[in-house]
């Protein structure tokens, strides 16, 4: 059962991955081939079974809202700077520009300049490792929101146990040798991951119909390995099926977290994963009701900032073509903040 022209999210159980029960060789080998089956045609997939306790991600969720209900003046306590580096702390409405990257692959002047324009209505929150010293933090001060620091960063390292089941399951699916399972493992310490608190606040109908450059979150790609994306109950999430070009709604799902491919698998895996196409619409346009806000999580695992990220040597074999030169992550992004001119 392919996603290939199926307009739902295709829902694999990777729990063989999460439980303790690592011994079961068997259940893991069919859930990779599941997984293989349901990605690969546009790199996304509903995961079930991914192990992350209902009452951590509900306590994330009330987390993010007790944040972002603070005012404008202590969240901007931790302003994420004006430039790219590093990608920590808090955006206010309007800082960031989703749409770019996607205007910018579509290579139409006319297109890009339209989503330019636009602004994306949400404020977000950017959270990494503490050790990483080239993309640190950026925290509030203590007494602002004693216990934030530490429970997100609890929130952190337990979502990063979690994507590393599911890389593990990625490189069973893709049957790579051990070498490079190794290789691809040791790209990923974890210190490189990017947890992001997102608000989309809620726009009356009057507003969306004053103002007609108002958006959500364009489409667009991340530069990540994988994203997983926890989302509260209003949904607006949507990925492109890439066979068809219609938008297919992730609708929220108790015990579902849905999980995009990023820029770097997809040249990891030579293709074989594409990078999803996805954004975040807003409900009510169509309907003249207001949209109620939105509240989502995603968690990115990235990269070491110079690991090299190429086609492994297996796949380009099976394939019978390299399909991407080597890169890192930090000159991808290098390049990709050129050509497109968004300083994030
Ligand atoms: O809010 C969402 O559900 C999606 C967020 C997203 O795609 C992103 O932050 O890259
Ligand atoms: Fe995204």
């Amino acid at each position: 059962m392919g996603s290939s022209g199926d307009l739902s999210i295709p829902i694999v159980d990777l729990s063989p991955f999460t439980s303790s029960d690592a011994n079961n060789l068997e259940s893991r080998k069919k859930a990779a081939q599941e997984l293989a089956d349901k990605l690969q045609g546009n790199g996304y997939v509903g995961i079930i079974g991914h192990g992350v306790p209902p009452e951590l991600l509900q306590k994330a969720f009330q987390t993010s809202k007790t944040f972002f209900d603070l005012p404008y003046e202590d969240k901007m306590k931790a302003p994420h700077p004006d430039g790219t580096v590093p990608h920590r702390g808090y955006s206010a409405i309007g800082r960031e520009k989703g749409y770019a990257k996607t205007a910018h692959d579509s290579g139409d002047d006319a297109q890009q300049d339209a989503e330019l324009s636009l602004i994306d209505y949400k404020e977000s929150y950017e959270i990494g490792s503490d050790e990483n010293l080239i993309q640190y933090n950026i925290w509030l001060p203590d007494d602002v929101y004693p216990e934030f620091r530490s429970f997100t960063t609890h929130l952190f390292w337990e979502l990063n146990k979690t994507t590393n089941a599911i890389l593990d399951a990625l490189i069973m699916s893709l049957k790579l040798t051990e070498k490079e399972a190794e290789a691809v493992r040791a790209l990923h310490t974890g210190h490189d991951n990017q947890l992001r608190l997102l608000h989309y606040p809620s726009i009356s109908s009057e507003m969306l119909a004053n103002e007609k450059d108002i958006g959500r979150l364009g489409v667009h790609t991340d530069w990540s390995t994988f994203t997983l994306l926890f989302q509260d109950n209003h949904g607006g999430l949507e990925f492109q099926n890439r066979q068809t070009g219609d938008f297919v709604p992730a609708t929220p799902k108790e015990g579902v977290v849905y999980m995009n491919i990023g820029d770097m698998f997809q040249r990891i895996s030579n293709g074989f994963y594409p990078s999803a196409l996805h954004r975040v619409v807003i409900s009510g346009e169509d309907i003249g009701e207001d949209t109620p806000a939105r509240y989502s999580i995603p968690y990115f695992l990235v990269p070491t900032a110079d690991g090299v990220i190429e086609p492994q040597p297996s796949l380009v074999a099976s394939h019978g073509k390299q399909v991407y030169k080597p890169v890192t992550f930090t000159s991808y992004s290098e390049e990709m903040f050129q050509v497109t001119q968004i300083r994030e």
